[in-house]
């Protein structure tokens, strides 16, 4: 059988699973069919717990789970030496990190403050930078970094405010660094997903509403699952895209192409 995906005992890290309902996991499944080695990164403890659980649940034994405060440069050091040590190369890493306080995350855009705004820039949009630049040195025979997005990276969502100008922040970060990486044949892409009801997206003002608006304007005529931004992003990071880098992947039903 055409081994298409070229991914079967790759080592792809995986960025911000904090439980069965994150991006994160949904890709992590995807993976795990494709016969990919998974090493998990997590912040706190609570969410280290979660994926000892989920893992054992899904029978995936023994994984490395390394800690990672994308918040911290030497934690994102010290977390890809650790990677890079135990499993020699990285092939893939998927960024599903980001942040902003709840207050920025409803009202008026207008009202966010300094340091609200930077925490959900260093947290949502400077970390991939650091852990591109941590992770290269072990990415010696090339291979694909994604992140995660979101249209009110482009356009206006309402209540979206601060983290849609950290997301704006991180779509043009992928290019850059799609062009720094790009002749050490590693790509960037990011993958901007749906609206889908994931722990952080409780965080959103007005997120009930965007997700029937979906179902009655998109294309698709409803809403996207972690399993379908799993499956593109395994793609992503499979040899089928070879040939794409700096690009943003919308999964969200077509809604994008909605004026
Ligand atoms: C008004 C927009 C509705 C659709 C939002 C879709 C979405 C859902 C979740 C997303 O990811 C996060 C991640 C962290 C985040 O910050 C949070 C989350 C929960 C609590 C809190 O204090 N901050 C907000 C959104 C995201 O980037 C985009």
């Amino acid at each position: 059988m055409e081994d298409l995906l070229k991914l079967k005992g790759k080592n792809i890290v995986i960025m911000g699973v904090a439980n069965e309902r994150s991006l994160a996991w949904g890709v992590a499944n995807s993976l795990y069919k494709a016969g990919a080695n998974l090493i998990f990164t997590y912040r706190l403890e609570r969410s280290l717990k979660k994926i000892n659980k989920l893992l054992m649940e899904y029978n995936h034994s023994d994984q490395l789970i390394v800690q990672c405060d994308v918040n911290d440069d030497d934690s994102i050091k010290d977390a890809f030496q650790e990677i890079g040590g135990k499993v020699g190369t990285i092939h893939g890493i998927v960024h599903s990190v980001a942040f902003a306080h709840s207050e920025d995350l409803k009202g008026e855009f207008i009202n966010t403050s300094r340091s609200g705004y930077a925490f959900a820039q260093d947290t949502s949009s400077y970390s991939l930078i650091a852990v591109a630049r941590e992770a290269k040195p072990f990415m010696t025979e090339g291979g694909s970094i994604i992140t995660m997005s979101y249209l009110g990276a482009e356009k206006v969502v309402p209540g979206y405010n601060v983290m849609g100008v950290a997301k704006a922040a991180l779509e043009s970060s992928v290019k850059y660094l799609a062009l720094d990486l790009g002749q050490e044949n590693i790509r960037v892409n990011a993958i901007s997903a749906g609206a889908i009801r994931t722990l952080a997206a409780k965080g959103v003002g007005s997120f009930n509403e965007i997700l029937h608006k979906i179902e009655e304007t998109a294309p698709l005529k409803r809403n996207v699952t972690k399993e379908e931004v799993g499956d593109m992003t395994l793609a992503m990071l499979s040899n089928l895209s070879r040939g794409v880098t700096g690009e943003i992947i919308y999964v969200d039903s077509g809604y994008n192409i909605i004026g």
